[in-house]
């Protein structure tokens, strides 16, 4: 069953008072920082010693086992704002963004064969082959600052195929996102879409439009958003999505997408936080 991600843990006995909340807390940009900087865990003292006895000894971070990066995927339909929630997420938790459109888009750039043929596909609404988008998403995943930072995988894996191969190369993700917006307000949104080419903002010509003329003179429109090619995507995404989240059911969040970013931001923000809270407090993660 879909739900949301049972993060409570119980209190450990031996914990005398709790952690405190800042040695868990995830607010501000320096978040995921905390992941990796020696924090403080208070354990009560098992022996009195000779001299003045104090309650608890304080344990060294450096005693606990180092959390590994956080890996996350994130799924939805065209224009649901993946790319927008994928821009506040990496500016909070410092993680590597790794768009699979993107990493295409990047390749038909290039000329390369790949990308003539990746483009065959992108203009009919299609999934480009497996054989193209495996290995090009399994080689950035494998780079160095994904296997540091951790990483937020967007639009991939769109198949089961896809899912597997994943598993197969050993990629585990902690979370999966699945934004869910109404099909009206998904062609809405997808062809009032722009890009700023300077800056790489996203704009919408009704919701967010640009904020000087110089700027709307030079947004430009990716080739697949028009409503026809937007519908033909979205039936691409709506015949596949299901057989993605049955293989990652324990590990799905689903947010309601059709809210203004911040709100969507804070939902997201709130399970990812207590996942890492979770993850802090967890046995396997505190010293015996
Ligand atoms: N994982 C993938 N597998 C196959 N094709 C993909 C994948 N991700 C992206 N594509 C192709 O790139 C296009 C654009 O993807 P993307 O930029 O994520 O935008 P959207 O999700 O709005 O369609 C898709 O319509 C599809 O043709």
């Amino acid at each position: 069953m879909v739900c949301c991600v049972n993060y409570i843990s119980p209190p450990r006995a031996s914990l005398s008072p709790p952690p405190s909340r800042s040695s868990f807390s995830f607010s501000g940009d320096a978040g995921h920082s905390l992941l990796r900087e020696p924090t403080l865990l208070l354990r009560r003292a098992t022996r009195s010693p000779s001299i003045i006895a104090p309650r608890f000894q304080v344990v060294a971070a450096a005693e606990k086992a180092e959390q590994p990066p956080l890996k996350i995927m994130i799924s939805g339909a065209p224009a649901s704002g993946k790319g927008t929630q994928c821009e506040l997420i990496t500016q909070k938790y410092g993680l590597v963004h790794i768009s699979a459109g993107d990493l295409l888009r990047a390749e038909i750039a290039s000329g390369s064969e790949n990308g003539k043929l990746a483009k065959e596909y992108m203009e009919k609404g299609q999934l480009v082959p497996d054989e193209i988008v495996v290995m090009m998403v399994k080689d950035r995943l494998s780079q160095t600052d994904s296997e540091k930072n951790g990483w937020l995988l967007d639009g991939y894996p769109r198949s089961s195929s896809q899912a597997t191969a994943l598993k197969g190369f050993g990629f585990q993700p902690d979370l999966f996102i699945v934004l869910e917006v109404p099909e009206d307000i998904l062609i809405e949104r997808v062809v009032g879409r722009r890009l700023d080419p300077v800056t790489g903002k996203i704009y919408h010509l009704k919701y967010s439009p640009p904020e000087t003329e110089e700027i709307a003179a030079r947004l430009t429109q990716r080739f697949d958003d028009t409503e026809e090619k937007a519908k033909l995507r979205l039936k691409t995404h709506n015949q596949n999505v299901s057989d993605v989240l049955s293989m990652y059911d324990d590990i799905t969040i689903k947010i309601k997408g059709n809210r203004s970013k911040e709100e969507v931001f804070t939902q997201i923000d709130t399970a990812l936080s207590q996942m890492l809270q979770q993850r802090n407090t967890s046995p396997s993660s505190l010293s015996s």
